[in-house]
């Protein structure tokens, strides 16, 4: 059986004092919700923070929950939702440390109950940002990066796995948050430069 991992006490209080606008994005994988991220970095400045990079960041550091993790998604079980939420808190601690305008939580929530725990153990976020692609689209754009990308999880096999999770999982955090009225959808089938356009749109009004 895969080992447990050992929640650590984070004291979040300097994450509430900053109160800066967290905004959760959302789309299936190669939705381009990593590209779209990196132009509003450029352009408002926010912290960009996506799970599945400090998972992997925290398997590669070599600390002992790191070799937890790393035992686990060996066994082929889901790292629990706690210790991602851990993980984002500590990045996002260090982030408020050097000033940060806001947040940009990148591939996160995966669950309804990963976003609420969220919520209640950190703050609401203030939008989710869907980025809304067919399935065709998706599967085309994950197999180009493929080409370069390097990453185990980039092969025709392990694409339709993800999008298949992705559905199951993600459609009712798409309709929870629509239910809150937090949801921006956007149709992110056109170039980057259209869909950055919708974006800056809904992203004006939050960051002058
Ligand atoms: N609007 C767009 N049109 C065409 N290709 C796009 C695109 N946005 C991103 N891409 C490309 C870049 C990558 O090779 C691939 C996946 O993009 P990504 O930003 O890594 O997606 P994600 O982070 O949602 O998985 O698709
Ligand atoms: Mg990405």
């Amino acid at each position: 059986m895969a080992p447990t991992v050992e929640r650590k006490q984070i004291d979040i209080t300097p994450l509430k004092k900053a109160n800066v606008p967290i905004i959760f994005i959302v789309g299936g994988p190669g939705s381009g919700k990593g590209t779209q991220c990196e132009r509003i970095v450029k352009k408002y400045g926010l912290s960009h923070l996506s799970s599945g990079d400090l998972l992997r960041d925290e398997v590669k550091s070599g600390s002992a929950r790191g070799g937890q993790l790393t035992k686990i998604m060996e066994a082929g079980e889901l790292v629990p939702l706690e210790v991602v939420l851990d993980l984002v808190k500590e990045a996002m601690l260090k982030e408020v440390a050097k000033g940060s305008k806001g947040f940009l939580i990148d591939g996160y929530p995966r669950e309804v109950k990963q976003g609420d725990q969220f919520e209640a153990e950190i703050m609401p976020a203030r939008l989710a940002l869907y980025f809304e692609v067919a399935e065709e689209t998706l599967v085309k754009r994950c197999l180009k990066r493929a080409e370069t990308s390097g990453r185990v999880d980039d092969n025709a096999e392990t694409i339709k796995k993800r999008l298949k999770t992705f559905m199951q999982s993600t459609t009712p955090v798409v309709d929870h948050y629509a239910k809150k009225g937090k949801l921006v959808k956007i149709n992110a089938e056109g170039g980057v430069d259209e869909i950055f356009g919708v974006v800056q749109q809904h992203l004006d009004k939050i960051f002058k």
